[in-house]
């Protein structure tokens, strides 16, 4: 006989899927994507709804997204924690292991990738003033004298441009998705870079443009939310809620999210971000400038990738999806991923720092080893 306990619907399985893709890739499936074997659990779709049990499976997503949020900024009581220690050995400081990185990059072609927010400019309330200081700009102008380097973030790539305001780099903006090259020489010669322009959600757009007008109108009433408009994905700031309404901003945004199965979801620091379901990510971008730079099946190309955030992994973390031939970081075996972070964290990349100031540092170190390391002795 059929009871309440065991009727499993469409509904719930999916909402299962999407509560389980959130949990370990922050991804929400499509909504038509029910496996076969999943069918045989009852194979009797077309029931009526187990309306509670569905509640409390959305309500387990909702709690599952903000703990995951939470789990991207904790607080900084952790930092000193035996965990922290422990967590230190398997990723070393890159300050204090900069000779070993520079030596694995020996006779390898640097290429830098940053991240932006929390990377390169500190975590703030606002995020219109995420300033980046002035020394960090004046070390990253060093960097790009001398290395190939990108911003890939998930901020619009305008805006980011407007807080780094330098020409000579590569920006990856929208998680990857607006890509464009230099429009400047670092030598400030005759830029001589192949145009880049690379935005694979375009058709997007117009989607993205209109659930970034219903968010907006839906949060209005939550006090401190804030949505912002990334050009091809969207992020909703939970950072000036009251964490009791936490739950309640999420839940708004799920609603919304329902009537798009084109967009997913994923956490950050105090924020979920909206994006297209295409396969692309910080990791592809990665990869795709790296093809462009012409260091596609190369040995002789040290990539180094700084970032603080979830969706940072997708650079530190292997992938072979869609160019079997082209990985990302570890397994390419030669370039290294850098984590900010002053807590341990669950993370691929091999090495941490704690703080944009750390990273700057770092950054200097490599220009003055770079000069260094190139003087010619008739120069000395
Ligand atoms: O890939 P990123 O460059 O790290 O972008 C991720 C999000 O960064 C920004 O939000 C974060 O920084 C804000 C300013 O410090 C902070 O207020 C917010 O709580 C952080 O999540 C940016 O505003 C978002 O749009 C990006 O998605």
């Amino acid at each position: 006989m059929m009871t309440n306990q065991n009727v499993v619907t469409h509904e719930v399985i999916n909402t299962l899927i999407a509560m389980a893709a959130s949990i370990s890739n922050s991804t929400v499936l499509p909504s038509a994507t029910v496996p076969e074997s999943m069918a045989v659990l009852g194979g009797f779709w077309g029931l009526p709804h187990n309306k509670n049990l569905v509640k409390r499976l959305e309500g387990a997503k909702v709690s599952a997204w903000i703990d995951s949020m939470r789990a991207s900024s904790p607080t900084r009581a952790k930092s000193e924690s035996q965990e922290k220690r422990s967590w230190i050995l398997y990723h070393p400081s890159a300050l204090n292991t900069f000779e070993q990185i520079v030596y694995s990059a020996k006779g390898k072609q640097i290429v830098v990738f940053l991240d932006y927010d929390g990377t390169l400019s500190p975590i703030v309330a606002d995020p219109n003033k995420a300033f980046m200081t002035r020394k960090m700009r004046a070390t990253l102008k060093g960097i790009a004298r001398h290395f190939p380097t990108a911003i890939v973030t998930g901020r619009c790539r305008d805006k980011v441009y407007n807080f780094v305001k330098l020409a000579e780099l590569y920006y990856a903006g929208s998680h990857g998705m607006d890509i464009t090259g230099p429009t400047k020489s670092p030598k400030q010669g005759n830029n001589n870079n192949k145009a880049v322009l690379f935005q694979p959600a375009s058709q997007f757009l117009p989607m993205i443009d209109e659930v970034y007008k219903i968010l907006l109108e839906k949060t209005k009433t939550v006090p401190g939310a804030k949505v912002e408009n990334n050009k091809f994905c969207l992020s909703v700031h939970f950072r000036c809620v009251d964490e009791k309404s936490w739950a309640a901003l999420a839940e708004k945004v799920r609603l919304v999210l329902i009537e798009y199965p084109q967009l997913r979801l994923t956490q950050g620091r105090k924020v979920l971000e909206i994006r297209p379901t295409i396969k692309w990510d910080k990791g592809k971008a990665l990869e795709f400038l790296l093809e462009s730079l012409g260091y596609e099946n190369s040995n002789d190309v040290f990539p180094i990738y700084i970032g603080d955030d979830r969706t940072d992994e997708d650079a530190f973390r292997v992938t072979n999806a869609a160019t079997p031939s082209l990985l990302v970081l570890r397994s390419r075996g030669q370039g290294i991923g850098i984590l900010v972070s002053r807590v341990a964290k669950e993370t691929d990349a091999s090495y941490s720092l704690q703080d944009p100031s750390e990273v700057e540092q770092f950054l200097r170190r490599l220009v003055e080893w770079k000069r260094s390391s190139t003087v010619t002795p008739a120069s000395v």
